[in-house]
């Protein structure tokens, strides 16, 4: 199972080789975290980041191993800017000579950089930036400029206090004419003594939710006044600005400005699992050695993963971080296909690839912080202190449902693509996962076949529930759109059902991955029927918790919305006696776990307590404060008694 998890048994021992070394290394230290000021807990980010870059270049890791090794350490930091946003992006949207000229200097960390696109002012729309890039004509030169409080740029991880260069989307503008938005290479501050740049202001937006987690990263702030920077450092492979002044448009979509938003949401996607998984492994582990109730003569209590209603919120969960697993996997494997078409110039299959990142990113984003909120609430008391791992990894990983797309604008986009594919259907047949509407006849007219629980244990009957489903509610929003005389009116108005629409068509996505999976990749029957049952349960859990759309398009009865929970209840007796290994498959080591309940060896209680005792207000007995503060109110003389 570990290898099926890891996708491969060289992944597998690629990513556990990097997990013990991070591990096993002291620098790598992370419990006392929650404990450090802002600027120790920034300072120890910075050791460990230049700690992992030696470590890189002594050790000569491979970047597979080099991902890994960022991956364990567990901290986020200016480095993963500059790896997942600055580096794709001079390669996705830069011409052969910019790369040439910025590539190697970024890949040997000569330069430091950030994706500084989003602004006080606006971050969803990206048309809406206000920072200007003027052309001047005489001095060959960009002039960048921040008009308005609200352009100023906002948010940028690494540019607070580290970055010495950023990509700046701003307006481009020609002899007064506006152009769209394009990104330009910016240097930020000195590679000499690391000071701004003059005409820059540059600083940190401020502590963020959760203490030891987010607020190890220097979010930035950034304004320009009239900072110039050579023409040349436009990003020029979508559209040219020449010394002239003129502008044009190479035959390459616009839409590949958006390209490292692409990428990333797929990094995002392929990453939800992790954190889930992370949750789940805690709670189910927490969940076998915690004990309430329903001792029989003076025996143990049940141990509370035994209750119906513990496996009924932690097994779905622990299906989707399998399912979310695959899916991350697959959405992978369609990256590196549009990455190698985009670059042949063949751009047949972004506005799906688009879609897809976009409405996997809200999906799996959306349902993995929740699920890690469920976990901590499924842990009882105890999940609420940090020595859990709980509320820091919540702290965490929350901020991933806004950034890189706040979640509903991204379902909007899917909608958009949805829509589109449905008007185009009298001329033109969708392929891939839009396929399934090309057969909107009968998944429009047959119902469901089911006719008792065992008949839920079939992929052909679930995926084509999916598919009835997703088909009806595109359609139906379709066919309502049609009635309005205008479109983008129209829209507006059924933005909340085609947001649902579009998350039911990205869940059939995540079923059918899953189900493909089993069909193709999964080796060993023992492997492959332990993981059928997770993938029942993932399915019929979403047709239960959406059972109001099965039911509202007409696909399914009540009796077989009732058969599907019927089954759903007795899968849960199946995935109990293999609870603990499907966590372990996951290769968790309790260092990167870093949570009290969660410990591989269950010895929950003793470390608890011991746990406890570090915190620094146990220091001593009496603390800072008691003598000045409680003690007068102890020997006061009060005038009124009863208060
Ligand atoms: C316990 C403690 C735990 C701690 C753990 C620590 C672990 C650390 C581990 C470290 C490991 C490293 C891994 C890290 C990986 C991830 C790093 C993430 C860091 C996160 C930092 C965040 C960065 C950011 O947020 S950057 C800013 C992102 N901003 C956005 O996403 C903005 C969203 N807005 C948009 O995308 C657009 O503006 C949009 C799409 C909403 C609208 O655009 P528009 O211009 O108005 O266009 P529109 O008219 O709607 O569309 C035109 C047309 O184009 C299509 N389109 C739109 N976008 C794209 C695209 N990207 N690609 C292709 N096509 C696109 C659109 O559909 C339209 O098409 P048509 O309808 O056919 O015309
Ligand atoms: C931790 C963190 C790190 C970040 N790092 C970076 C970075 O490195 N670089 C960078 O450039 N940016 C970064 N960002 C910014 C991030 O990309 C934006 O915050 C994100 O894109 C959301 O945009 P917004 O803040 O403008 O939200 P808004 O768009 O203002 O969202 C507010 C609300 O309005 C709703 N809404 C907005 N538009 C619509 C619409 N058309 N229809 C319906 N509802 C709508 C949203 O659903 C949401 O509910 C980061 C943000 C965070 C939290």
């Amino acid at each position: 199972m570990k290898v099926a998890w890891a996708g491969s048994r060289e992944a597998f021992q690629v990513s556990d080789r990097m997990a013990k070394l991070v591990a096993n290394d002291p620098v790598f230290e992370k419990f006392s975290k929650p404990m450090l000021g802002r600027k120790e807990l920034f300072k120890n980010t910075l050791r460990k980041a230049a700690y992992a870059w030696k470590l890189i270049n002594d050790l000569r890791l491979t970047e597979e191993e080099a991902k890994w090794l960022r991956h364990y350490i567990d901290e986020p930091n200016y480095t993963d800017l500059h790896w997942e946003m600055f580096v794709p992006a001079i390669e996705g949207q830069g011409t052969k000579e910019q790369k040439k000229k910025w590539l190697p200097l970024a890949q040997t960390m000569q330069i430091i950089g950030t994706y500084a696109q989003t602004e006080l002012g606006h971050g969803s729309n990206v048309q809406g930036l206000e920072t200007t890039a003027t052309f001047d004509r005489q001095t060959d030169e960009f002039v960048m400029h921040s008009p308005t409080l609200t352009s100023s740029k906002w948010w940028p991880g690494g540019m607070a206090k580290v970055a010495t260069h950023a990509i700046v989307y701003a307006r481009l503008i020609i002899d007064g004419l506006f152009h769209g938005v394009h990104g330009f290479i910016v240097q930020l501050r000195s590679l000499e003594d690391h000071s701004p740049l003059p005409g820059l202001t540059l600083g940190d937006i401020g502590m963020k939710f959760g203490h030891g987690t987010y607020n190890t990263m220097d979010n930035g702030v950034l304004r320009f006044d009239h900072v110039r920077i050579p023409r040349n450092q436009m990003l020029m492979r979508v559209s040219q600005v020449t010394k002239e002044g003129k502008y044009a448009q190479s035959d390459v979509p616009r839409q590949l400005l958006y390209g490292t938003m692409v990428s990333v949401r797929q990094t995002i996607v392929a990453d939800a699992s992790k954190a889930l998984s992370r949750a789940v492994c805690i709670a189910t582990r927490y969940s076998v050695v915690r004990r309430q109730f329903g001792s029989r003569n003076g025996g143990p209590e049940t141990q509370v993963i035994d209750y119906k209603t513990q496996q009924s919120r932690l097994f779905p969960l622990l299906a989707s971080a399998y399912a979310f697993r695959f899916v991350g996997e697959w959405l992978k494997s369609l990256y590196i296909d549009v990455k190698q078409r985009l670059e042949a110039n063949d751009f047949s299959t972004l506005p799906e690839t688009h879609a897809c990142t976009a409405g996997l990113k809200a999906l799996t984003t959306a349902a993995t912080a929740d699920g890690i909120e469920e976990c901590r609430k499924l842990c009882g008391g105890h999940g609420y202190l940090i020595s859990s791992g709980l509320p820091e990894l919540f702290a965490f990983y929350v901020p991933a449902c806004s950034y890189e797309g706040e979640n509903v604008v991204m379902m909007l986009q899917v909608a958009r693509f949805l829509v589109k594919t449905v008007s185009n259907l009298g001329y033109k047949q969708p392929v891939g996962t839009a396929a399934y509407l090309g057969r909107v006849t009968p998944l429009l007219q047959n119902n469901c076949a089911v006719q008792t629980a065992e008949d839920w244990l079939n992929p052909d009957a679930i995926l084509e529930a999916f598919e009835a489903r997703a088909a009806r509610m595109v359609i139906g929003c379709g066919e309502r759109l049609a009635m309005f005389e205008n479109p983008e009116e129209g829209f507006a108005e059924l933005s909340i059902d085609l947001v649902e629409a579009s998350l039911a068509h990205c869940q059939l996505i995540t079923v059918s991955v899953f189900i493909q999976k089993l069909n193709h990749e999964i080796p060993g029957n023992g492997v492959k029927r332990s993981l059928e049952v997770l993938c029942y349960v993932y399915a019929l859990f979403l047709l239960h918790k959406h059972q109001g759309d099965f039911l509202a398009t007409g696909y399914l009865t009540p009796k077989q919305a009732s058969l599907a929970n019927e089954q759903l209840r007795t899968l849960y007796s199946k995935v109990r006696p293999n609870a603990i290994a499907f966590v372990d498959s996951f290769n968790h080591m309790d260092h990167y776990l870093c949570s009290v309940l969660g410990r591989y060896d269950g010895n929950v209680y003793p470390k608890l307590y011991e746990a406890a005792w570090k915190d620094p207000l146990n220091d001593s007995d009496i603390v800072d404060g008691i003598q000045q503060y409680v003690q007068p109110i102890l020997k006061q003389k009060l005038h009124y008694a009863k208060l």
